[in-house]
């Protein structure tokens, strides 16, 4: 039968009414899955919750509704239901303890898969192809091989110092040289100099472009995933972004080839390289099948750029405002580091664990001002669950708002008081008793859920709280960081995006005394020795 008969054969209002069903319907569909899913802000039909979206700072407008719903509430964005959790407990209940069900990732199309070609662990579906990665990832990040990065660490740290000394209004940017120096040793066993050199500001590049991809509503592939398929040549928007991908994973794989041939030449020369998370993983591929090609293994060690540098520095900004405006922690830090340390040398990570107001202030300053502030990047559910009673459909969309979670006042009262003395007293073994100010029991071992959750938390977290703690505790022995007189500190005033950090403010960073400056420019010259074997990336 032609097409054209099919059409006419059927009476005008069949074709209505079938034009309204699929529709009604669908709508139908959503309220029955509004009635049983947690509650939320109504939402309205087919737009959902996006009006009623702030365009900025999200976390905020969340953590009020969790106010009105509850810890566990529904925002649509469109037709798609995104849970949001703003309890600890509760976070820990579905993103641990059933973390078959929810340890996936959103689909995020034009970047995880048009961009990066599934090839980032970050973004990648739960499945193989993530725990291939994320296996590789552990291996090089175990605390055995944690123990090998920490002589750069330290020396980075000393350098950090020596720079505070010579520039201390530069502090931002020599905070942030610090964190990609140690990020780039402990992937690839090579320093940075400088924020300039050609290979930090391809790095930013990346950075920003991926990020430029992730904003809703630019791409329709996102809501029609289809689109991906279409052509290069009809859709110049995706040739774009492969060819942004294709420059990427030539610059990782370029990264790679230079360990191989450090180690090529350091086997000729009979010589040791620095030990980095590149030459363990080409290392462990001589002796084992690993089963990816040269572009998926080259994004392993590219990875720790992305997810471990600009987190690492803002977090150490946010050391700074706490500081600022929270001088009496400032006071405690000194205390404790002259009765331990004394003035002829600075602390080490052989210190750490004589020094708990430090390792309590490195821990206050990851959940007084969460960089990840809605959990880094969000989790979906694999399977369908029901959790107190509501039922949580596969494929939704599961964000920790950690900035409702570290800021809720059941377990951390008064909570937006900078006060490291919440992590005292509460040794590892025993993370699960109330803390000093008697709030309710944290479930992870750490206090705190800055890191993420269950199989998808942070691989990096120990590596980053060893960066934390070694640079906190070097720059609070040497300097005062202070506020400048008729300054007005704002502790809210933070940037916009996934990951956040201070606005800019200006603060007084000076040596405590002359004595102090003596000792961290004498061991500036030490920390160049063990710095001297990480050849620069040169700008
Ligand atoms: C203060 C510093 C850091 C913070 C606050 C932080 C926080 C986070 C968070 C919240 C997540 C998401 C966890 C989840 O989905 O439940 C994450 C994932 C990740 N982080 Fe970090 N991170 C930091 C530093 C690092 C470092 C130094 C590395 C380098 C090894 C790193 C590598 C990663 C990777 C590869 C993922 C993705 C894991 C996956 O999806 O399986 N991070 N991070």
């Amino acid at each position: 039968m032609a097409l054209e008969s099919i059409f006419t054969s059927f009476p005008t209002y069949v074709w209505l009414s079938l034009l309204l069903a699929v529709p009604a319907l669908t709508l139908l569909h959503d309220v029955w899955l509004w009635l049983r899913m947690p509650p939320g802000p109504t939402p309205l039909p087919f737009v959902g919750n996006n009006l009623q979206l702030p365009k900025s700072q999200p976390w905020i407008q969340f953590q009020k509704w969790s106010k009105v719903y509850g810890p566990i509430f529904t925002v649509w964005i469109g037709r798609k239901p995104t849970v949001v959790l703003s309890d600890p407990v509760i976070a820990a209940d579905l993103l641990e303890k059933r973390s078959n069900k929810y340890s996936s990732r959103p689909r995020m199309v034009a970047m995880g898969e048009i961009l990066w070609d599934g090839a980032s662990v970050l973004v990648q579906p739960y499945g193989k192809e993530w725990s291939i990665r994320r296996r590789l990832l552990h291996q090089a990040l175990t605390p055995k091989a944690l123990r090998l990065y920490k002589p750069v660490q330290t020396a980075e740290a000393s350098r950090l110092c020596y720079q505070l000394l010579q520039t201390p209004l530069n502090w931002e940017k020599l905070l942030e040289r610090f964190t990609s120096s140690i990020v780039f040793s402990v992937a690839y066993g090579h320093r940075i100099d400088s924020l300039n050199a050609q290979v930090i500001r391809q790095r930013f590049d990346f950075m920003h472009y991926s990020a430029s991809l992730n904003v809703p509503g630019k791409y329709a592939v996102e809501s029609f995933p289809f689109l991906k398929h279409i052509p290069d040549v009809l859709a110049p928007w995706k040739a774009e972004i492969k060819a942004h991908g294709r420059r990427e994973a030539e610059a990782n794989m370029a990264l790679v080839n230079v360990v191989r041939s450090d180690l090529a030449r350091a086997k000729i020369q009979g010589v040791d390289i620095p030990d980095s998370l590149c030459k363990l993983l080409l290392e462990l591929r001589e002796k084992e099948h690993i089963p990816l090609s040269d572009r998926d293994f080259s994004f392993i060690p590219a990875s720790l750029f992305g997810a471990g540098s600009d987190t690492t520095a803002s977090t150490l900004c946010t050391a700074f405002l706490a500081l600022v405006t929270h001088p009496v922690t400032l006071r405690a830090a000194h205390e404790e580091l002259d009765a331990v340390i004394g003035p002829s040398r600075t602390p080490t990570f052989d210190d750490e664990s004589r020094l708990p107001y430090i390792r309590a202030l490195v821990k206050e300053v990851l959940r007084w001002r969460p960089v990840a502030v809605l959990g880094g990047t969000p989790h979906a559910s694999t399977e369908e669950d029901f959790y107190e009673g509501y039922y949580i459909p596969a494929g939704t969309t599961i964000l920790g708002n950690s900035w409702a979670i570290n800021l809720n006042e059941e377990y951390y009262p008064n909570p937006h008081q900078f006060n490291p003395t919440r992590f005292l007293d509460i040794p590892a073994e025993k993370a699960s008793l109330p803390n000093l100010h008697s709030g309710k029991p944290h479930p992870a071992r750490s206090g705190h859920s800055s890191f993420g959750w269950g199989r998808r938390i942070c691989p990096g977290a120990d590596l980053a709280a060893n960066t934390l703690f070694v640079a906190v505790a070097k720059i609070l022995w040497g300097f005062d960081i202070l506020p400048i007189k008729g300054v007005r500190y704002d502790t809210f005033a933070y940037t916009d995006g996934f990951n956040i950090r201070p606005r800019k403010f200006e603060c007084e960073i000076r040596a405590r005394s002359e004595a102090h400056r003596e000792i961290l420019e004498r061991e500036q010259r030490d920390a160049e020795h063990v710095l001297e074997v990480y050849g620069p990336f040169v700008e």
